[in-house]
């Protein structure tokens, strides 16, 4: 059909209607009454008049069908402009039109920018100043001028702009010049901009955790289902020394280590797949081979729809950290010089010990054991021979009690041993006894050095004793003590009556400490006579100490104390000045033929400066040296001699002579006697006090005075009582006695006046004193 035009159609409108009703009100009487209307109207007339209503009739036709298109057409538009409504609401998009004639900026948009079924309509300065933002408004506007004067297809650009709740967002713009005018100017711009917040977010979310990634220490391998490397971080290569190109594409299994079997990481992988997630220590494999333990964490990664896309492993190389662990828990735990537990460990083992024994109704021993003058040795030696010695004592000690069986250095030169499962008492004795028994070959200190040490052995018992570690090592410690106090080189089991003994010995340390300020030492004298013609030849100065605190204590007592305490030295000093002193003045007296014997300690060899020392007090006191003789017992040499026998020469370079005191108890041998520089040999009063009873006693006495004669030694024998003594004694050739037969130990009046009453000839008539 063909379309009038709406402006002649009003025309055409105006000159039909009218004559529509004309032809209309005319048209009943030519109806009506035909003759009266042939006799007023011709029939021309009423013909006009009906086509006239026809026309009207098909105006009216036509303008209602032009209204009903013009309605279809608006409900398009409107259709169309609510699906473009719903794809901008559904698309989170915003539509604007920019008219730059009217300067006016219509916005239709989805609610998320504009609001509910937002439509909004702002002037363009309205638009730059409060819905952009402004740190983004010049870039905006050079974008668009670019656009505008056709330096870019497209306008695009991504800024902030206020949305309906005032809030700025990060929109993505996009348009284009849609209208120009007849000059090409522009005339309107029109486009979209979509909200991008959260795909900004999510971008620089993504780029913090690329470069979080890429700078982590740890490494990071994602792998796929399949356990296959999709991608590794920088510090996975720098771990295992993999780049990012040889491990993608590759199994996982490419870093398992021979450290677990294939068990091990196969059960790995089954929880990952059944939990998704899995954390734990793993040793893994670098490139060149070596082995680094990780600490590993795996977890699944699930895509958006929830599903299990792949697993990230986060693998942490603590090999260094673990050594460290280790080394510390070692340091914690273990004596670095033996490589034995230390204290805290046995303590913790003894525990256990102790549980289990009471469960089992068994008993623990604990055996305390202490090197015997390790200080001497470790002073003269030195502390690197020192500690060589600790280790040697350490693996013979080991070597000694049996594997299952703790043996502990508690520090010092103090070793513990416990024994679990012990039937009897008899056979930690036995056990205490095999290790005195391996201490009696010497220990090899180095290439040059063997050293022969013994030890002393303190025992305690669960549940005889004590029930808890702590008393049960107090105990064996007390009875180690004890076993000093014995003579060293022996054990001791623990009992009572050793606590109140280790008390008083700290009682007696405690004064003894103060004895020499106090003044509370004095020296007694034992003459000595030879057996060839009755004359005193010397004395032996013996130390008595009266405490004002404990009274007389005897040197037995107080001698090994103040060894062990180091007090020995000043004591020993002020025992050297007074005994020759005391022989100064005998010598006064007219007696310069006599000798004084002085006994010096080991420790005195050892650690003093016993040669400067004695140099001094000759020279003070006037006293010839070769009127000194100095006596050392012979186990302290013997368990020194090395170190003793440099001593003893430098003081055999003085003039003065050496004594071996208490021979016979050290097992000497001929060949180290031969190579001491001593003069005289004193036998022990345990043999002298058997003689004429027990025929081994004789026996050893008579070897002994003949050995000592063969060597071109003096032989003096101690403690002798009575006159059968001395008669064997003088059949044997011993050179000369001292004993309660002759004189017990006097203070130096008496004994000055003992010496000078003294008749050489009536030796025999003079009966014992006691
Ligand atoms: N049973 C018996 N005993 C007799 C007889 N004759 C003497 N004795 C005792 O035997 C000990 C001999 O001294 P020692 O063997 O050197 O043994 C000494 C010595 O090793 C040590 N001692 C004493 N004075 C000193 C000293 O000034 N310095 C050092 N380092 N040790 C000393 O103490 C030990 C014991 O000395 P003391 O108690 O004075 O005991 C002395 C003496 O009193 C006797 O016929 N029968």
């Amino acid at each position: 059909m063909a379309k009038i035009p709406v402006t002649s159609a009003r025309r055409l409108w105006a000159v039909l209607v009218p004559t529509a009703w004309l032809g209309l009100l005319l048209s009943p009487v030519a109806v009506a009454a035909p003759s009266e209307a042939s006799k007023y109207l011709p029939a021309s007339q009423i013909a006009l008049l009906i086509i006239a209503a026809m026309l009207a009739w098909l105006l009216w036709w036509v303008m209602r069908k032009r209204r009903q298109q013009e309605k279809t057409l608006l409900a398009e538009i409107r259709e169309r402009e609510a699906r473009l409504n719903l794809a901008l609401w559904g698309s989170g998009d915003e539509f604007w039109d920019w008219n730059i004639r009217e300067n006016s900026v219509y916005r239709l948009g989805a609610s998320q920018l504009l609001g509910q079924g937002s439509m909004d309509s702002m002037s363009t300065d309205d638009w730059r100043t409060h819905s952009i933002h402004p740190d983004d408004l010049p870039r905006v506007q050079k974008l668009l001028q670019e656009h505008i004067v056709g330096h870019s297809e497209l306008y695009e650009s991504e800024h902030r702009i206020r949305n309906v709740r005032g809030e700025w967002i990060w929109v993505r713009a996009r348009g284009k010049v849609v209208e120009r005018d007849a000059g090409g100017s522009p005339l309107r711009l029109a486009g979209t901009a979509r909200d991008i917040t959260l795909i900004r977010r999510a971008e620089r979310e993504r780029r913090v955790a690329l470069e979080v990634l890429r700078s982590m220490s740890e490494a990071v391998g994602v792998i796929d289902l399949d356990f296959r490397f999709i991608s590794v971080n920088p510090a996975f290569s720098r771990i295992t020394g993999y780049s990012e190109e040889e491990v993608v594409g590759q199994n996982s299994r490419l870093l398992d280590s021979s450290q677990h079997s294939s068990d091990f990481y196969r059960r790995v992988r089954d929880i990952l797949e059944r939990t998704g997630h899995w954390a734990g220590e793993m040793w893994q494999k670098r490139k060149d081979s070596e082995e680094f333990l990780g600490w590993i964490e795996m977890s699944e990664v699930r895509d958006a729809q929830g599903m299990r896309s792949h697993f990230v492993a986060v693998v942490n190389d603590i090999t260094d950290k673990k050594r460290a662990e280790q080394e510390l828990r070692y340091l914690a735990n273990y004596d670095t010089l033996t490589g034995l537990p230390n204290r805290a460990l046995l303590s913790e083992r003894l525990g256990r010990a102790i549980v289990r024994a009471r469960r089992q109704e068994t008993r623990v021993a604990v055996l305390f054991l202490d090197l015997d003058r390790f200080k001497d040795i470790n002073d003269s030696l030195g502390h690197a021979a020192g500690d060589r010695l600790l280790k040697a004592a350490a693996t013979r000690l080991q070597a000694t009690v049996s594997a299952s069986d703790t043996v502990a250095r508690l520090g010092g030169d103090e070793f513990t041993v416990v024994l679990e499962d012990v039937e009897s008492l008899p056979a930690v004795e036995r056990m205490a006894r095999e290790i005195l028994n391996a201490f009696s070959m010497p220990l090899e200190v180095d290439e040059r050095h063997d050293v022969s040490i013994t030890p002393s052995l303190g025992i305690s018992l669960y549940p005889d004793h004590a029930l808890v570690p702590t008393d049960l090592l107090k105990f064996a410690d007390t009875a180690m003590y004890q076993a000093k106090a014995e003579g060293r080189n022996t054990y001791q089991i623990y009992n009572e009556t050793m606590d109140a003994e280790s008390r008083r010995r700290a009682t007696v340390l405690a004064s003894l400490r103060k004895a020499l300020d106090r003044g509370e030492f004095r020296l007694v004298f034992q003459p000595r006579m030879a057996l060839a013609d009755g004359r005193i030849t010397g004395v032996e100065a013996l130390l008595r100490w009266h405490s004002a605190e404990l009274g007389e204590i005897s040197p037995v007592v107080f001698i090994p104390l103040a060894e062990e305490s180091g007090l020995i030295l000043p004591i020993g000093e002020w025992v050297l000045e007074e005994a020759c002193q005391t022989l100064k003045r005998w010598r006064n007296h007219g007696l310069t033929e006599l000798s004084i014997g002085i006994n010096v300690s080991v420790l005195q060899l050892l650690r003093s400066n016993l040669p400067e020392h004695l140099t001094q007090v000759i020279e003070d006191t006037g006293v010839p040296a070769n009127r000194i003789e100095l006596e050392v017992t012979e186990s302290m040499v013997m368990q020194n001699a090395e170190q003793t026998t440099n001593v003893l020469n430098e003081l055999r370079k003085i003039g003065v002579s050496l004594a071996i005191d208490d021979f016979g108890t050290g097992y000497s041998s001929l060949v180290y006697l031969k190579r001491l520089p001593i003069d005289t040999l004193k036998i022990d009063k345990e043999f002298i006090g058997d003689l004429t009873r027990d025929p081994d006693d004789e026996a050893i006495t008579a070897t002994v005075i003949t050995m000592g004669h063969s060597l071109g030694l003096n032989v003096i024998a101690e403690g002798v009582e009575t006159e059968q003594q001395l008669s064997y004694l003088r059949e044997q050739g011993c050179d000369e006695i001292q004993g309660f037969w002759l004189s017990p130990p006097l203070d130096s009046h008496r004994c000055l006046a003992f010496i000078r009453s003294w008749q050489p000839g009536t030796v025999a008539a003079i009966p014992a004193p006691y």
